[in-house]
């Protein structure tokens, strides 16, 4: 056991080295260009960056303090000061709080704003000059959806090294910048990350930067003040009920990246009633003609054009399964083509893949780019990359995979695409749920596990603050109703820790099995209680395939050394 590594700051150890520096009046004067109404009290020491958090303060930051759901940020305004801090940017409420907790210097800035979420992002973008208008921002592609925006984003950014660009990601695995890769705390990071980071790989020529763009984000404005060039939708499906209440809340959040002030173009998957709904407010909100809407039917593919495509829409055609993988045609209403191959698995990477091609090439700048496009497409390599913890094999006989899916959707179609090829394999899942989140969707997987597999494995996800028992319990008792109902399983366990569940599965399983061990991805540790507990679904994978006698692949023990 060791205790909860410190990832605060990660994010903002990476800052452009060139900032020109302002003073607290010229921040006022740019929140008035926002319509934001500020007032300067005091200070004239220089600010050269910002930030929310009073752990992460560096050298001239502005400190934004503002009230959050355990503390108001303005407790922490001595914390800043020590580490340096030229200015405060609070409201009245934070104003009282920091003048209570401390001895404020005349020459430390203060400026009051009542609407600091919405002044946040704008002003990181003013500090640090993140998009200016002179061409030398890269390429921003955003990436939005409930499942595969991690995959599509690595995919795109695959693509783009393809085609020689230097390339730049944020998401919820790491965050590529400068040649440095960093782990990522959130998804989606706060705005005075993002932008810092946007300014950064500007600074390192980055010419495009893929990132994901999470519903949380939106509703706490992590990407105001940016601009896209080409966003993205996934699909939408139910996750993070406990943030928005309701799918439509949850659609909502979305629905916000596909505006004009946040993206020039968009792509949308329009595979269901969601995605025709988000392709519709799309159009509306930043014009037809900015909006392209891609069918992927699935996955599945369909042999000709569906009717109601546009001369602008795309679709999926002519897939054909191809090892592991898939190789795949997308067409485009007025004839285009665009044929490639991923080999990552599953026919949902299928649709990842599709989103990514056709987001790179409706951002292209002009025919040529796009001809090249076509061109590195056609090599099976370019959009294979190297996703951690993403339906990633570690061995063949049996085919054992570590995967990300936790949420029904994810869970339902990585089950269905393991299906072993040879009627006597069956199909093994360990998985769990996380504690303190969306408990609706326990029982849901609990079923879902059942209808799919033959063997189901209930065990712990991260609990956070949450007792662990009664979270397997309710997964197993969906389960057990589904196999009451007549559900394929015939056994369910429910065994902890995790190690010890992933290893009776590998007991459990002969060489013709599939074992999908769902929920934690890349994941190295698993939060119990606010304790970090070393956890690695494809160490232990391989640790147990290697105990029971079976061969972990090459490439997997390649990348572990
Ligand atoms: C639910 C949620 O998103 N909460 C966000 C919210 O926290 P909060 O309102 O509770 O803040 P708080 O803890 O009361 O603190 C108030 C203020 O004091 C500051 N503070 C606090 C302590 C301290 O010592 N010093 C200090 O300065 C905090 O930075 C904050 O600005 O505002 C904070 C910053 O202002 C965010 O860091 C925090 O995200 C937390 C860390 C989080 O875990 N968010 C997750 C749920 C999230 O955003 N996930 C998405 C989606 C992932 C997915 O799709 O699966 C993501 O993009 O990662
Ligand atoms: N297009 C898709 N449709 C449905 N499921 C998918 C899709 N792409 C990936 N998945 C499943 O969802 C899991 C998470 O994929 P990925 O990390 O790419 O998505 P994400 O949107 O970044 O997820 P998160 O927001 O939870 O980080 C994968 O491990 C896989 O099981």
């Amino acid at each position: 056991m060791t205790e909860k590594k410190n990832l605060v700051g990660n994010a903002q150890t990476l800052r452009p080295a060139q900032v020109a520096g302002c003073t607290p009046a010229q921040v006022v004067q740019w929140l008035a260009e926002q319509d934001l109404t500020a007032r300067e009290l005091q200070g004239t020491r220089v600010i050269t960056g910002l930030t929310m958090d009073s752990r992460e303060v560096q050298e001239g930051d502005l400190y934004v303090a503002l009230g959050g759901a355990k503390a108001h940020g303005a407790s922490f305004v001595e914390a800043a000061l020590k580490l340096g801090a030229s200015a405060l940017l609070t409201d009245a409420e934070g104003l009282e709080i920091a003048q209570a907790s401390t001895d404020i210097p005349d020459d430390f800035g203060i400026i009051i704003c009542e609407d600091l979420r919405r002044a946040v992002g704008p002003l990181s973008a003013c500090i640090y000059n993140s998009q200016p208008d002179d061409g030398s921002a890269p390429r921003l592609f955003a990436m939005t959806g409930t499942n595969g925006k991690t995959t599509s984003t690595y995919m795109i950014n695959s693509i783009m090294k393809a085609l020689d660009h230097t390339t730049g990601l944020i998401g919820t695995i790491e965050i590529l910048a400068g040649g440095q890769a960093i782990p990522s705390k959130l998804t989606t990071p706060e705005s005075p990350h993002v932008h810092s980071l946007i300014a950064l790989m500007r600074e390192q020529n980055i010419t495009a930067a893929a990132m994901e763009v999470s519903s949380h984000a939106l509703d706490y404005r992590r990407v105001d003040g940016i601009r896209y060039d080409i966003s993205g939708f996934t699909n939408l499906t139910q996750d993070h009920l406990d943030q928005h209440g309701t799918m439509q809340s949850y659609f909502e959040s979305k629905a916000e990246l596909f505006t004009p002030q946040r993206s020039r173009r968009a792509v949308i998957t329009v595979d269901d009633e969601w995605g025709e709904k988000m392709a519709r407010g799309a159009a509306d909100a930043m014009g037809a003609e900015n909006v392209v809407r891609l069918t992927t039917a699935h996955g599945a593919g369909l042999t000709a054009l569906p009717a109601h495509c546009g001369a602008g829409d795309w679709a999926l055609v002519d897939v054909a399964r191809h090892g592991i993988g898939h190789t795949f045609t997308v067409q485009r209403g007025d004839g285009t083509m665009l044929t490639t191959s991923t080999q990552l698995p599953a026919d949902f990477n299928v649709s990842n893949a599709a989103l990514a091609a056709v987001m790179v090439y409706e951002s292209a700048s002009d025919g040529a780019e796009r001809e090249l496009i076509k061109k590195v497409l056609a090599d099976p390599a370019t959009v294979t990359p190297v996703v951690p913890g993403r339906m990633q094999l570690i061995s063949t006989a049996p085919t054992a995979l570590v995967d990300f899916a936790h949420n029904p959707d994810a869970l339902k179609r990585a089950l269905e695409a393991i299906e072993p090829a040879s009627s006597e394999g069956k199909i093994i899942i360990v998985f769990g749920a996380t504690g303190e989140r969306d408990q609706t969707k326990r029982p849901i997987m609990g079923e879902i596990a059942a209808s799919y597999a033959d063997i189901v494995v209930v065990t712990d996800d991260d609990p956070h603050g949450e007792a662990a028992a009664p979270i397997r319990e309710a997964i197993v008792a969906g389960a057990l109703a589904a196999v009451e109902g007549g559900a394929r399983a015939r056994q369910v366990l429910n065994l902890e820790p995790r190690s010890h569940a992933i290893a009776e599965a590998i007991n459990l399983a002969g060489p013709a099995d599939s074992i999908l061990i769902a929920g934690r991805g890349h994941e190295v540790a698993q939060d119990v209680a606010g304790t970090d507990i070393e956890l690695d679904d494809r160490v232990e994978t391989a640790k147990a395939l290697e105990e029971a006698g079976f061969v972990v692949l090459e490439a997997y023990s390649t990348e572990r050394k």
